[in-house]
């Protein structure tokens, strides 16, 4: 196509037709599709000859939802033959076609058609032209819609899975992603003409102002998502003391666009943004990824992924690679991936956080010197057996063993050699025992044996089996140890489990008032 940039904004379609027979015209030797922002009218013409003796039918169709004026006009022996007016300044259903880009069909006769468009827009000024019979267009049609629905369809399974883990775990990560993820999906459903298409093809200011507003929506939407996703209060916190600032700074920013009145500005500072915002989020990604961040991990290659496809679209729209509708398409495949790598990393998140309580929960029960339950892991590991035990009438028997003189080693030998000590009974108490017996620490230097379906004369053997044990082992520096042990017995549907306890604890007394190092069974 030859082109002519109309820097006054004043030719007559005859007239710079006129100018394109006066060789005027330049061609366009880079396939450049992007002239950026421009107040200029673009003129461009197509000449076209008809090789074949009859009419031949062809579709024009411009690639581009956004662009205020198109007129396309049609001339033959050097007479205007027919105009067609497109473009979103126009109501959708005044166009000639029901399609997403605007487009026109023709009916070229034998010879040379000269196609003269004039573009004009606020909006960055990129003008893919298309040009083929009504098969050609209905599979490229038929190609995006498969596209189109492959890319919302994902989209939106991601968005709903996001959506609804953040209604069950309360998790504002999963909210924000959910409204970054949305604010792209709708931005790019509008910028792409679906939203004139389907939702608003009766109102042109809608068509106007939608997609520069859901374009700052996307923005904020990112920075907030950036900000709260990479845990910046641990891992960045003077960012994240400045994130009020952040916003505030953006919303003003987007009044004092928005108050200009002109499309242009806001477009053009909204993409710098934009272009800026990608580099910043690959920094702060960068820096809490150094701070320790795991979940950086994923957002770096993720926000890569978006913006090296966003890179791809922008060079060939601008001509530095070659046009395609895959390289076009290259933000939104990008953007795809990004989308799914920051819900993988999420559901990483969500195992992070998981094994976290888990271990938390595991640790608050496990005494970290002996390794044994501590008393709060009673209640789960006794009750169901207890239970169990009423039911099917088993007798249960309670151990209750107490270090003698306890406080005279640790005086002596100092608290390591009485760790030292504690850590070896556990160890021996571990090994003497059955598999089904619970042994815990059930304070300082005492430890509860939960015996299942053990009676009475069993549990006070094992007692005292235990008490001789200890009373032959020698430690470190320590020579002899002597326990002192009270045993309880029961059966469930006789007693409660705290009475046994405490029957057992009563026991435990009476063996010290003894003197000690015995074992008295009640
Ligand atoms: N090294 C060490 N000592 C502990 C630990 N927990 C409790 N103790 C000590 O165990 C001692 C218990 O002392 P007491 O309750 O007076 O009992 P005791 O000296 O064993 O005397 P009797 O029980 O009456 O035979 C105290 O000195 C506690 O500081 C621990 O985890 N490590």
């Amino acid at each position: 196509m030859l082109l002519l940039l109309d820097k006054q904004n004043n030719l007559t379609p005859e007239q710079a037709f006129n100018t394109y027979k006066e060789n005027r015209f330049a061609q366009n030797s880079r396939n450049q599709v992007s002239f950026g922002f421009t107040k200029n009218t673009v003129w461009g013409v197509l000449p076209i000859t008809n090789s074949a003796t009859d009419s031949s039918i062809q579709v024009l169709k411009i690639d581009n939802a956004w662009l205020d004026e198109i007129d396309i006009y049609f001339f033959k022996n050097d007479q205007l033959r027919r105009h067609v007016a497109l473009g979103d300044s126009l109501l959708f259903t005044q166009r000639p076609r029901d399609e997403r880009m605007p487009a026109v069909a023709h009916s070229f006769e034998a010879g040379e058609t000269f196609v003269l468009f004039r573009f004009q827009s606020e909006d960055p000024m990129t003008i893919p032209i298309y040009l083929g019979n009504e098969g050609a267009i209905a599979s490229y049609k038929s190609e995006n819609a498969y596209f189109y629905g492959a890319l919302y369809g994902s989209l939106l399974i991601l968005l709903i899975y996001n959506f609804v883990l953040y209604f069950y775990l309360k998790e504002r990560r999963y909210l924000l992603y959910s409204l970054y993820l949305f604010a792209f999906t709708a931005f790019n459903f509008t910028y792409t003409g679906h939203g004139f298409w389907v939702a608003w093809s009766d109102s042109i200011w809608l068509q106007q102002w939608v997609m520069p507003t859901l374009m700052f929506c996307y923005i904020f939407s990112g920075v907030v998502f950036t900000i709260e996703f990479l845990n910046t209060r641990v891992f960045l916190p003077a960012l994240y003391s400045a994130r009020r600032k952040i916003y505030f700074g953006l919303l003003i920013l987007a009044c004092v666009i928005f108050l200009t009145g002109s499309r242009s500005v806001i477009v053009m500072v909204q993409l710098m943004i934009l272009t800026t915002m990608s580099i910043w989020m690959l920094v702060i990604g960068y820096f809490s990824y150094k701070g320790g961040n795991p979940l950086a991990k994923f957002f770096i290659p993720a926000i890569a992924m978006g913006t090296g496809g966003a890179t791809i679209s922008s060079l060939a729209t601008w001509g530095v690679i070659p046009y395609s509708q895959w390289a076009f398409r290259g933000i939104e495949i990008g953007m795809l991936i990004e989308m799914s790598l920051l819900s993988i990393s999420l559901g990483f998140n969500f195992k992070m956080v998981q094994e976290a309580r888990k271990s938390a929960e595991t640790n608050a029960r496990l005494d970290p010197l002996t390794n044994l339950y501590n008393r709060r892991a009673f209640p789960d590991l006794v009750h169901p057996i207890w239970l169990l035990g009423k039911r099917n009438k088993n007798p249960m028997s309670i151990i209750l063993m107490d270090l003698d003189w306890f406080k005279r080693i640790n005086d002596q030998f100092g608290h390591t050699v009485g760790d030292e000590v504690l850590e070896r009974v556990s160890l021996e108490l571990k090994k003497r025992l059955r598999d089904s017996d619970i042994p815990l620490r059930w304070g300082g230097e005492e430890f509860l044996i939960f015996l299942p379906n053990t009676e009475g004369g069993k549990a006070k053997h094992l007692a005292e089996s235990l008490r001789k044990h200890f009373e032959t082992l020698s430690f470190n520096k320590v020579n002899k140890i002597t326990t002192s042990i009270g045993v309880a017995s029961a059966f469930p549907s006789q007693i409660d489990l705290d009475k046994l306890i405490m029957r057992a604890d009563e026991a435990l007394y009476s063996a010290k008032q003894k003197g000690r190092n015995q074992v008295v069974a009640v």
